[in-house]
């Protein structure tokens, strides 16, 4: 399967990004990058608006998000009810988090995982179904508040 991804993030993602972007294309996705383009230091909602907006309007399959920790890009992504970015520093996270969560965009903490795992993750991420079932009416409770 193939997909739209969006990949954004901050400053301290970025060697990451670039590294996933090649990943995702030699996979046979096609990516959309909402930066940023350098190393140079950013604000990380800036770049995770646009592609939160993205997700939401369906212009995107999926998103992956990097930055320093993850928790800022995560943070801003579910300021958006649509959206169930998960943090996530182990493939086998990435892979709960679309079996039990539904997740549609995953956060890496590039300060915290080696790049072979961040690769894993969005590997496992985007080959990994949702499996529904009891989770089904957990995730519809989730923007329920
Ligand atoms: O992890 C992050 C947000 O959650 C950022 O990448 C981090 O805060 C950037 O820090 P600095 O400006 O010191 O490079």
């Amino acid at each position: 399967m193939s997909y739209n991804i969006a990949i954004g993030g901050d400053h301290a993602g970025y060697t990451y990004k670039k590294a996933l972007i090649k990943l995702l294309i030699d996979l046979g996705h096609e990516v959309q990058d909402f930066g940023p383009g350098s190393e140079e230091s950013v604000d990380y909602p800036d770049h995770v608006h646009p592609l939160a907006k993205a997700v939401v309007k369906k212009e995107a399959d999926f998103g992956v998000l990097i930055c320093g920790s993850g928790n800022g890009v995560a943070m801003t992504a579910n300021k958006y009810p649509q959206i169930r970015a998960a943090l996530c520093w182990l493939p086998e996270l990435a892979k709960l988090s679309r079996e039990h969560n539904d997740a549609n965009v995953l956060c890496i903490p590039a300060r915290f995982v080696s790049e072979k795992d961040a690769e894993e993750m969005v590997k496992v991420f985007l080959t990994t179904e949702f499996e529904g079932g009891r989770h089904q009416k957990r995730v519809n409770k989730i923007a329920d508040c």
